[in-house]
Formats: structure tokens, C-alpha cells, sequence
């Protein structure tokens, strides 16, 4: 057998500009326009997630080099402070390993950062480097991730959309639309009819069999989303996502009780490890879990999270994401189809989800995506030499 090459080297870099929901939109974009968040009680937020500092952050771009001269490489959520993490702390757990230690690299993030870590940021950079660690040992073994991890359950991947214009959604192909919420309680009855009508426009103009679902990022109490999901029956909701804060595990498993039968309720996006999803599992609150490989400890621990999901019987279908997403879910029975979020200000085009950050990152086309466009090394995307990368710190 060959021999394993070992990691020589860890660099974080920083990057501004673009890269989906966190990130730098111009303003008049769909994304940033009057979206119901938690922030959204205080007036002088409601009308911009920007100005209350949804893109502070900016993007980690995670580097790993073995010593036969492979990169790695994954992008994520997390900027500076996620980049000193990498530098300071984390490279010490890669460097002089091989580059197949990945369940051990993984155990040695998570507890030796326990006692400032477990969610958030930390685990976003632990998400990071785990998905660029992946990405290394796919362009070693000349293999993409998918088949890493055990091959594809299927040739084809479907997607729903996330944005504005589920009618422009249902014309590209996709098989559903999720809307954002754009009233949350601070606006009263007024802005709850005013979330109604949006439903009923739009159900008027895809008709009665296409899926539409609501997004409401977190911004919701119990009562306002119950009597949300209710008064949404008439329009047949399929799910309502992410209607109240992430913590709130026993708001969930009231609200799984109290929407109409038929209707589900998804959340996880801002949920991490298989320990937060074990509580929403077995707490029944939710019928989907929407982990974020980026966000929620990366392949590695998707992997555990899957696991428990199928035992409870829960579908896994992770936030959005794109190439790191796609490799995963094309290996689960209980991940049936994948999401893919219109980046287009308008949602009027289907545009790389990632972009100008990634090279080479495939879209669905007329809501599907072939196996074949996953058959790269690693997960098969390069970062785009345009975008100006900053390592503000080294170990
Ligand atoms: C549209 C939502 O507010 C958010 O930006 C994206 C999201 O939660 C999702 O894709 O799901
Ligand atoms: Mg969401």
C-alpha cells in the first residue's frame, strides 16, 4: 500500500464579499429585504438583517496541505475570530497527522475547545476545518466525497428552493418554494394578515400540488406561530421552519402539537453536534432536522446527527451549503432531496450558491442535479483566485 501522506500544514484565511445568507448583499436583495428575525422588535432593525450585523463575520476559507503537495479546502462562516481559532488552537491537532485521522482530529477539536465552545462559532470553525480535511483526502484518494463516505443511494439529486419567487421556482423545475416570513410579532395583526396574504398570492399563482413552505428564522413565539401555521392550512403549508429561537426545545415540541395534521415543522439550521439534535429528536419537535454542514460540525459529525435522525424516524435535509451539502445527501436514504438557495437578488435565476467564491460549483438544472456533476476529487470545487484572501493571523 502507499504510503499516507501526512497534513504539513494549516492556514486560515479570511474573505469578504458574496457567499450566500451571511454574507455581503447588495441592498435591494431578496435576501436582506424586511425578513422577520428576533431583532425585528426593535424598529431600527426590522428592515435589514445587515444592520444589525448578520455579515460581520465574513466567510473562514480553511487551507490543509499534505507533504505530497495535496490542498484542501472548504469555506465557511466565521471570519477573524474563527481564523485565530484555526490558527491558534486548532492546527495543532492536524499538523504531523495523516491525512486519514479524521475521527480523531474531530474528537480533539470538539473537547479541547469545550470550554468556550460546543455551538456557534467554535463549531463553525471545527466545521470548517473537518470539511477541508475531507476535501484533502478526497483529492488524495483521487475520489469524491460522496464515495468517501459509503457511494451514492441515488443517480440523481432533487432540490426545492429557498427565496422569494416560488412561482419563478416552479418554473425552473424545483419540486418546491420556501418563502421568508417578512412580519414577525412586533407588527402585530396587521403584519400576521399581511403573512397570509403573501401565502395566499402565492399559492394562487403555483396552484394546488406545488410545495410552499415558510421560513421564519427564529423570529416567532409559540402562540403567534401556532396561530400562523393554523390560519396557513387553508393554503396548504407543507412545513414551518425555524419558527422560534434555537433553545427553545419545549416551544417546539408544543408547536409540533399544535399545527394542523399534515402540516410539519422543521428547524436545526442553527443547531450543532449530535447532542443538540438528540435533544430536538428525542424532545419530538420537529418531522426534519435542517442541519448546516457547515455550521453544525461538519461531515464528520453530520454523519452521527444522520444516524440518530433515521432512528427516530426524522429526514435530514441540511441547510443550504451547496457542494458540501450535495456529497452528503446523495449517500442517505433519509435525506430524499436537498435544498438550493435562489443567490440571485431578484430569485429569478438560478446562480452558484457560493459564488464568486467557489470555481466549478454545480446547480441544479430544472430542479435536479446529476451524480455525474459530483465526480470530482473531494467535493470538486476550487477557490476562485479573483477574491482576495487576508490570514490575519499564523501559528
Ligand atoms: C431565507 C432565510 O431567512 C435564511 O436566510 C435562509 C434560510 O434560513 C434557509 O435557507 O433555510
Ligand atoms: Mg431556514
Amino acid at each position: 500500500m502507499s504510503q499516507i501522506p501526512t497534513i504539513k500544514q494549516v492556514r486560515a484565511y479570511t474573505l469578504q464579499g458574496g457567499g450566500a445568507d451571511y454574507h455581503d448583499q447588495a441592498d435591494g436583495h431578496w435576501i436582506d429585504d424586511h425578513i422577520a428575525t428576533p431583532m425585528a422588535k426593535y424598529p431600527e432593525y426590522r428592515q435589514s438583517r445587515r444592520s444589525f450585523g448578520i455579515n460581520v463575520l465574513g466567510t473562514l476559507v480553511v487551507e490543509i496541505e499534505d507533504s505530497a503537495g495535496n490542498v484542501g479546502f472548504a469555506v465557511t462562516t466565521g471570519g477573524e475570530p474563527a481564523a485565530y481559532i484555526v490558527e491558534k488552537h486548532l492546527a495543532r491537532f492536524l499538523e504531523g497527522a495523516k491525512v486519514t485521522d479524521i475521527e480523531r482530529i474531530w474528537d480533539q477539536m470538539y473537547w479541547s475547545t469545550l470550554y468556550y465552545g460546543r455551538k456557534g462559532i467554535v463549531i463553525n470553525t471545527i466545521s470548517g476545518v473537518d470539511l477541508a480535511l475531507w476535501d484533502l483526502l478526497g483529492k488524495v484518494r483521487g475520489e469524491p466525497v460522496h464515495q468517501l463516505l459509503g457511494g451514492a443511494v441515488r443517480d440523481e439529486l432533487q432540490f426545492y428552493a429557498t427565496g422569494a419567487r416560488p412561482d419563478l421556482a416552479q418554473k425552473m423545475g424545483f419540486i418546491g418554494g420556501k418563502m421568508p416570513l417578512h412580519h414577525g410579532p412586533a407588527e402585530g395583526e396587521e403584519g400576521l394578515r399581511r403573512n397570509l396574504e403573501e401565502l395566499a398570492t402565492m399559492r394562487e399563482r403555483v396552484g394546488p400540488d406545488f410545495w410552499l413552505m415558510l421560513d421564519c428564522w427564529m423570529s416567532l413565539d409559540l402562540n403567534y406561530a401556532t396561530r400562523l401555521a393554523q390560519g396557513a392550512k387553508e393554503y396548504c403549508l407543507k412545513w414551518i421552519e425555524e419558527a422560534l429561537p434555537p433553545d427553545d426545545y419545549w416551544g417546539y415540541a408544543a408547536l409540533k402539537k399544535n399545527v394542523p395534521t399534515g402540516m410539519l415543522v422543521t428547524t436545526g439550521e442553527h443547531e450543532a453536534t449530535r447532542w443538540g439534535f438528540r435533544q430536538l429528536l428525542e424532545m419530538g419537535c420537529c418531522d426534519i432536522i435542517q442541519p448546516d454542514v457547515g455550521w453544525c460540525g461538519g461531515i464528520t459529525e453530520l454523519l452521527k446527527i444522520s444516524a440518530l435522525a433515521d432512528a427516530h424516524q426524522a429526514l435530514v435535509i441540511p441547510h443550504g451549503s451547496s457542494v458540501y451539502s450535495y456529497h452528503f445527501v446523495a449517500t442517505r436514504h433519509n435525506s430524499p432531496f436537498a435544498e438550493f438557495l435562489m443567490m440571485a437578488p431578484k430569485a429569478d435565476e438560478v446562480v452558484p450558491m457560493f459564488h464568486p467564491q467557489l470555481l466549478g460549483e454545480p446547480v441544479p438544472v430544472q430542479g435536479r442535479m446529476r451524480l455525474s456533476a459530483l465526480d470530482k476529487p473531494g467535493f470538486g470545487v476550487e477557490l476562485n483566485p479573483v477574491c482576495e484572501l487576508h490570514r490575519p493571523y499564523t501559528h
